[in-house]
């Protein structure tokens, strides 16, 4: 029989357990497809006597990273542990070892992805990362492999898995927003620290890479305008609901010939929309392609299991190229320089709720702001509010572009007749 491929993981979590109980489980579906057994060598913890959810042999843990990186019998490292710069300058030393890597790490990725691609081809290895966005969705490979000939103009998704679990279960269940996200941490959903997936940042990431290998363009984080759900309450959650929406925290990266808008925010979509119907923590993403027109990929964003596949389909991808001798070739530079879009040119709907004073003359008073801004109304809720002198005003507006979108915002606040503007959020898939 072939030699066996030697896999060292570096973190044994949520998803390092998976992608050990993969390699057990179904040793004998990977040998078919690589022709070799798969062997895991070493795994680097923080703490070798925790107890464990999947049972390896107590001798390949370890506490110390050369251990693992260092080990002649490692061809592989599953990195799986999180982490960003101590965790960079681990992987640009297994690289430098020759070591292929697979990694699930987002974070990582977004900021220095650019650079670990770059070490990766200096030192003919593979570095692939399709756990790191969507979970066990096949995006990336979907985007490189899939969609490789086309032009990709746009992609809009539910990236997170913990903030789709927490807006499902407070809207289906009218669960509390502390409650949820203590279940989406127990099945581990979460971030180590959730503040990452509840303020958008994780999501942030994902549409950063995303970005960049849909687009072909060095998309930066700090090009992805980025707002999460963490002010979102109940009472917007009901009102969308009644006016026809589902709240989600949407990624969007849109472009039009060569200039680019990457977002994440709190978004109502059509109840009939389809992302309207993905649910607890399952992701998806809608790619549009001029050529092959709209795809849309579904399918578990986070968890144990689907994550590890994802990082098992790279460890396969891997093993076939050592077999094939033809690692470390499929890194390429961006083919478009990257310009961001401005206010002006990026048109949506949106959702506004006021609270006003309740007597006459308050209505001429909004809708003529709106007027001097050319944001026209598509639909309008008013409900008096029982014991004050307010009532409570919806507005969904038509598209308008977020320059005008702004200065409204920011005029309606210092309205005599505007008692607080209590939220707003951009509506999608409608007009
Ligand atoms: N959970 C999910 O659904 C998904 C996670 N990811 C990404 O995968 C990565 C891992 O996530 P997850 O499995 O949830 O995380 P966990 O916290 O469950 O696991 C992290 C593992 O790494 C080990 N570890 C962490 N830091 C160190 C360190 N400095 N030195 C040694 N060992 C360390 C921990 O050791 P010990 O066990 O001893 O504490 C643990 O085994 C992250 O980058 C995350 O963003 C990506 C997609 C989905
Ligand atoms: N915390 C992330 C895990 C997967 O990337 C999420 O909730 O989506
Ligand atoms: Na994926």
């Amino acid at each position: 029989m072939t030699k066996a491929v030697g896999v060292g993981l570096l973190g044994f979590g949520t998803v390092g357990s998976g992608v050990v109980e993969i390699i057990q489980r179904h040793q004998n579906e990977l040998q078919h497809k690589v022709g070799c057994p798969v062997e895991v060598k070493k795994i680097l913890v923080r703490d070798v006597n925790k107890q464990r959810k999947v049972e390896v042999n107590r001798s390949i843990l370890t506490e110390v990273a050369s251990d693992v990186i260092y080990d002649p019998e490692v061809d592989i490292i599953v990195e799986v542990m999180g982490g960003i710069e101590d965790t960079k300058l681990q992987l640009i030393e297994a690289l430098n070892q020759k070591k292929h890597v697979v990694t699930a790490n987002k974070d990582l990725m977004a900021l220095h992805g650019a650079e670990l691609l770059k070490v990766a081809a200096e030192n003919q290895c593979d570095l692939f990362y399709e756990a790191s966005v969507a979970g066990g969705i096949p995006i990336l490979k979907g985007l490189s492999d899939g969609l490789s000939a086309d032009r990709i103009t746009k992609m809009m998704g539910i990236v997170n898995g913990t903030t789709n679990y927490i807006l499902t279960k407070m809207t289906q269940e009218g669960s509390s927003y502390e409650e949820v996200l203590s279940q989406a941490q127990e099945l581990g959903f979460a971030e180590s620290d959730p503040t990452a997936d509840v303020e958008g940042l994780d999501a942030a990431r994902k549409m950063a890479i995303l970005a960049t290998l849909g687009f072909s363009v060095k998309v930066q984080l700090d090009d992805v305008s980025v707002r999460g759900i963490s002010s979102v309450s109940d009472a917007d959650l009901h009102y969308s609901h009644q006016l026809g929406y589902t709240m989600k925290l949407i990624g969007l990266a849109q472009r039009d010939e060569d200039r680019i808008e990457v977002s994440v925010q709190p978004t109502l979509l059509p109840h009939h929309h389809p992302l309207s119907s993905v649910h607890n923590e399952y992701n998806a993403v809608y790619v549009y392609g001029e050529a092959v027109g709209e795809t849309m990929f579904y399918g578990p964003g986070a968890g144990s299991l689907p994550t590890a596949t994802a990082a098992m389909s790279d460890l396969v991808q891997v093993i076939r190229n050592m077999r094939l001798g033809v690692n470390g070739k499929t890194v390429q530079e961006p083919l478009h320089e990257r310009v961001l879009k401005e206010d002006k040119e990026i048109e949506s709907q949106y959702f506004i709720r006021l609270k006003v004073v309740d007597r006459a003359g308050t209505f001429s008073t909004i809708t003529s702001l709106f007027a001097e801004y050319e944001v026209s109304f598509e639909k309008l809720l008013q409900l008096p509010i029982e014991g004050e002198e307010a009532a409570e005003v919806i507005i969904i507006t038509h598209k308008t572009n977020k320059e005008n979108y702004q200065l409204l915002i920011n005029r309606l606040n210092e309205l005599a007749v505007v008692h607080s503007l209590e939220s707003s959020y951009r509506v999608e898939g409608g007009q």
